[in-house]
């Protein structure tokens, strides 16, 4: 089996971590490696440089002990037992055993009991978790923009102003609204996401609004919208820059006096709504250009929250490239583990045009792909053309151009292929490629 040099000390982990006890290894500093029983030899390869093994019981307890013996191979690692509360039920050769474990976790247990029991194994002092660690929870990624970022979000959450986020596509401007709602009073209230570029535009208002039966042509029922479905929670309207100018008037008249009123009805409602709007296009230079209503630019434009594209989160793509492969280890047993060396350089090389959400699809399309237990720049499709000039300023800078051009047309053509080509004067197979190309996927854009 090929083996992967990497940072960090290794833990084997029999059993199956759930995806937040896999990445709150990740970030506490572990490499992890998963030991399933059931699954033959194959589980305990690659187990020789491990420091620490963890050994859940809650299932399969004598199977998984069985496993310990053979990652152990008589060496002397320090393991932690994570059993079930009701031990009552237990096999007394279990508990046996249990006397041998440097730690026992009555589980679930959260990640910080994890992480202490972990540090306490293999003789490290306890730190308590601090105010950064906190901050990292709220956005995945250890880089000092992303530290910046999740500080921002606890300052905002509790803040009961409008807020604007900006950002490239697929930098995580609708996790961060998330995280923000999540965060707030508003918490265990609800959250509407809605993409206003996505909105028919004769039912933009409906939609939001709402209307009374018999108001307009196809009103066959009164429609409660989704302000009104939100009350008590969050409006997160993604791509506000795409609102109509009839709907923008409508918001901002919502923004400055709590009130809606639905198509059809004079009747004031009043709703108790936090607004969180996104853009991913310039909105100061729609407001020049008369698209973006300036009075209501400025009442969503309070609070403001960057978020910063890949490329610019030094240390993070690593980190969020292992997760996502952990993750997707979860649902799908799939071969690929780890990066190879090739493959780390080439996704610090790489300008990424589609931030985060490409990360993601490249990770998950190189695992299922991958015919080895390392993910090679192959898998990744991270070769030659693809790497060449987009590490230089003006490379990524074409990338960029080229892939908002193609989502504003797609855009403005309801993301119609045909009706696309023929805006730009392509083939519709070129559309295809250039989607293909920079990640947008047609059935989750529309
Ligand atoms: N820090 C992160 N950790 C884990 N997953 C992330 C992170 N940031 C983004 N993602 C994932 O990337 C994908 C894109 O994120 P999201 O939809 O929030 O981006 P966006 O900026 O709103 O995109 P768009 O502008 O295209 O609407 C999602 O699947 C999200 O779960």
């Amino acid at each position: 089996m090929s083996r992967e040099v990497v940072s960090g000390r290794c833990v084997v982990w029999i059993g199956r971590p759930s995806a937040e006890e896999h990445f709150g290894l990740i970030r506490a500093g572990w490499r992890t490696l998963v030991a399933e029983p059931g699954r033959g030899d194959a589980e305990t390869n690659g187990c020789s440089d491990a420091v620490l093994v963890v050994v859940d019981l809650r299932s399969a307890a004598v199977e998984a002990l069985a496993v310990l013996d053979r990652v152990l191979d008589g060496r002397s690692l320090p393991w932690v037992a994570i059993v079930g509360v009701h031990r009552s039920r237990s096999d007394p050769r279990v508990d046996r055993r249990l006397t041998e474990a440097a730690e026992l976790i009555v589980g679930p247990a959260g990640m910080a009991v994890l992480n202490q029991a972990l540090a306490r194994a293999i003789g490290l002092a306890v730190v308590p978790p601090t105010a950064d660690d906190e901050q990292l929870a709220v956005m995945t990624g250890s880089s000092p923009a992303i530290h910046a970022l999740s500080r921002n979000v606890r300052k905002f959450a509790p803040v009961e102003l409008p807020l604007l986020i900006t950002g490239e596509t697929g930098t995580g401007k609708e996790m961060a609204a998330r995280a923000l709602h999540r965060l707030s009073p508003r918490g265990n209230r609800p959250f509407a996401a809605i993409n206003c570029g996505a909105l028919p535009a004769n039912l933009v208002q409906s939609e939001l609004f709402g209307h009374e039966r018999g108001s307009f042509t196809g009103a066959t029922a009164r429609r409660i919208g989704h302000f009104e479905a939100a009350d008590g929670g969050t409006v997160f309207l993604d791509e506000i820059g795409d609102l109509p100018l009839d709907a923008q008037t409508n918001l901002l008249r919502f923004l400055q006096e709590g009130t809606l009123e639905r198509i059809g009805s004079c009747q004031s409602i009043h709703v108790d709504v936090r607004v969180l709007a996104a853009t991913h296009v310039d909105l100061e230079k729609a407001v020049s250009q008369g698209r973006f209503r300036e009075d209501l630019f400025y009442r969503l434009n309070v609070l403001r929250l960057r978020m910063p594209p890949l490329r610019e989160r030094t240390g993070d793509i690593e980190l969020l490239a292992q997760h996502f492969l952990e993750t997707f280890r979860e649902s799908y047993g799939t071969r690929a583990r780890a990066f190879s060396s090739n493959a780390r350089r080439a996704m610090n090389a790489f300008s990424w045009p589609g931030n985060v959400r490409e990360l993601m699809n490249r990770v998950q399309r190189a695992a299922v792909v991958a015919d080895d237990a390392l993910i090679t720049p192959e898998d990744l499709e991270l070769t030659g053309e693809q790497l060449t000039g987009t590490n230089d300023s003006l490379g990524s800078a074409r990338i960029s151009a080229e892939r908002e051009a193609i989502m504003d047309c797609l855009r403005a053509s309801a993301f119609n292929v045909s009706e696309c080509a023929r805006r730009l004067r392509v083939s519709r197979v070129t559309v295809y490629r250039l989607c293909k190309k920079h990640q947008l996927t047609l059935d989750q854009l529309r």
